[in-house]
């Protein structure tokens, strides 16, 4: 469950990002966030993910209240989430399979038992076949693809995307949104940021709509 509470955002010495944001998702809802261009969409990401903190107000993350976390616990937090932000950029001089163990390996994964999960990932989003490839070889699709099996190669229980269909195409942009609700599916708990409102009606899911930094009801 995320759960926001009276939560206002000011970045020093800018204006307030966000304010005064009510809401809660259950465990296991799809949702998207929706706005203008600088709504505020990904400030609400980061503070969800606790990349930010929050200038006032609560955030609770499966139980788990983000402004009384010591920092030591954050990178634990951090696993509830399979994170798909623009800034997280694939390695290019790796291949796909080592793109997505790399995180697992990171975290003191078994090899055997990481390299199991990678394969699992990359077979989810269908990219199984591709592991020896190096990612500038896909196309951006495929790649989006890629970055979707390394967020959820950890099994996390809430998936975060920042615009995940961005650059894409209409069909690549189906695709990854048909992916998504196949994990919501089986229970994992997604939040996706997107100001493509075309998107957004093609899907029944709630929506948070944002507008300069206020939610609207
Ligand atoms: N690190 C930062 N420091 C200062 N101001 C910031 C910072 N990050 C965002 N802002 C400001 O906060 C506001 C909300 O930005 P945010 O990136 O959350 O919007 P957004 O809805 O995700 O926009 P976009 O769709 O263009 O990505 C904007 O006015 C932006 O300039």
């Amino acid at each position: 469950m995320i759960s926001l509470s009276q939560v206002s955002k000011r970045y020093p010495g800018g204006l307030e990002a966000l304010k005064d944001i009510t809401f809660t998702i259950e465990t296991g809802e799809m949702a998207f966030v929706t706005g203008h261009s600088g709504a505020g969409k990904s400030t609400l990401l980061n503070l969800i993910a606790a990349i930010e903190a929050p200038s006032s107000g609560t955030i609770v993350i499966n139980g788990q209240n983000l402004g009384q976390l010591r920092p030591a616990a954050i990178p634990f937090l951090r696993r509830n989430f399979g994170l798909i932000f623009q800034d997280h950029k694939l390695l290019y001089d790796r291949s796909v399979f080592d793109n997505v163990m790399l995180p697992l390996e990171i975290t003191g994964f078994d090899q055997g038992e990481a390299a199991k999960r990678t394969r699992a990932a990359l077979d989810k989003v269908g990219l199984l076949g591709r592991e020896k490839t190096m990612p500038i070889a896909l196309s951006g699709g495929e790649q989006q693809r890629l970055c979707i099996a390394r967020a959820i190669v950890h099994r996390p229980a809430i998936l975060l995307a920042d615009e995940p269909t961005g650059n894409l195409d209409s069909n690549y942009a189906s695709e990854i949104l048909e992916m998504f609700k196949s994990f919501n599916q089986v229970g994992v708990t997604v939040l996706i940021a997107t100001h493509d409102e075309h998107l957004i009606e093609r899907y029944s899911a709630r929506t948070l709509h944002l507008q300069h930094g206020e939610l609207l009801a």
